[in-house]
């Protein structure tokens, strides 16, 4: 029984702030009809990405020198479209800024809140994952973010790390926001591959990425190399150059390999990294939290990380110097191959 103070929402929902029922009817909405029934495939995928090409528009260096440097998760990726998009590192989103703008502009919600609530409920679709918090009140104002706030893959993580301190997140919180890299696919680094998966399960917010990035590199599932791209160790699979930079660097590798066989302690770091980063440039307690809005994903036991078929221990690179890789099953049958994430 709800308490007598919690308003009513659609369809007998109910939410502790009145302010949040809407939010119920944009989540049905996109569930249907930017989702395809709540699936956890390319638009969830490329919605997650944009929660992230959005908000880490922000500098706090740029900030202290008094000069604008990005509102953060503004929306303003969306509200600027025709020059964020340009940015070389935006490759791609804007697909996914021109599907969802119209579910803004129809529900009568800012672009940054969309955007992150889109990501939110997204990833709730994909088996294992996250049910993300959910602010919203972000204002629909914004301004053209800065370009070269977005980490491209070519980048050394060096240059990733210092970025990303400048948005105000440490390698090891880099780390776990790159678990998104589990439920996601390129298209624009080999545009002959579109839909080349980062680990042989895109639909299932597992562990798998953190392990199959640590086996040794053996092909190019396309016309590679290409810029930001390195060897892979799975037909159908591809490999950024800064995930296995990110993978196999000092300050991160240990952070890293320690997420192989714990997806419960994955799953509380990558939450609570999303808060920071979908709350860049805000005050998190001047926003409303509608994350009982945020559905529950689906069976969180996901099978434990496995090394798939025909790959051993022998063929990881371990990269922590100070615990030895876990030892892993391999998956039986033919040498896993991975199928693309089919374009919806
Ligand atoms: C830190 C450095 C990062 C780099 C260099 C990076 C780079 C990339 C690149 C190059 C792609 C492929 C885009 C394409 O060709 O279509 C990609 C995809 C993706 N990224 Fe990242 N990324 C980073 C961090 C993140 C973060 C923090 C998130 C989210 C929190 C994220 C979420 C995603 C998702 C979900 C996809 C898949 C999109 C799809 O399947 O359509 N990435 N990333
Ligand atoms: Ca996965
Ligand atoms: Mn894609």
């Amino acid at each position: 029984v709800p308490a007598t103070t919690d308003a009513t929402c659609s369809k007998g929902r109910t939410a502790k702030n009145a302010a949040c029922c809407k939010w119920f009817d944009v989540l049905d909405d996109i569930q249907v009809n930017l989702f395809d029934g709540g699936e956890c495939g390319e638009e969830t995928h490329e919605s997650l990405r944009l929660t992230f090409h959005d908000a880490i528009g922000f500098s706090l260096s740029a900030l202290v020198e008094g000069k604008f440097g990005g509102g953060g998760a503004d929306g303003s990726i969306m509200a600027f479209s025709e020059i964020e998009t340009n940015f070389h590192a935006n490759n791609g989103v804007d697909e996914i800024v021109e599907a969802q703008r119209p579910f803004a502009i129809k529900h009568g919600v800012s672009f940054g809140d969309f955007i992150q609530f889109a990501g939110a409920v997204g990833v709730s679709n994909c088996v294992g994952g996250p049910r993300l918090q959910f602010l919203a009140g972000r204002s629909n104002n914004s301004q053209v973010a800065p370009d070269l706030t977005v980490p491209e893959p070519s980048d050394s993580p060096n240059k990733i790390f210092l970025r990303m301190l400048d948005a105000g997140f440490t390698p090891n919180e880099v780390v776990a926001l790159l678990a998104s890299h589990s439920v996601a696919a390129q298209d624009h680094v080999d545009e002959s591959i579109p839909g080349t998966p980062f680990d042989s399960t895109p639909g299932t917010f597992d562990t798998q990425f953190f392990a199959e990035t640590m086996l040794k590199g053996t092909l190019f599932p396309g016309d590679g190399p290409n810029d930001g791209e390195v060897l892979s160790p799975l037909h159908g699979e591809f490999r950024l150059q800064s995930d296995a930079a990110i993978a196999r660097h000092p300050l991160t590798s240990c952070e890293w390999q320690s997420f192989v066989t714990d997806h419960d302690t994955m799953i509380k770091k990558f939450t609570a990294a999303m808060a920071k980063l979908s709350t860049l440039g805000h005050i998190p307690a001047l926003l409303t939290d509608c994350s009982e809005v945020i559905p529950t994903p689906k069976p969180p036991k996901v099978k434990k990380a496995t090394l798939p078929a025909g790959k051993t221990n022998k063929d990881i690179e371990g990269a922590c110097g100070a615990t030895p890789f876990p030892t892993l099953a391999t998956d039986p049958g033919p040498a896993t191959s991975v199928a693309p994430v089919p374009p919806s």
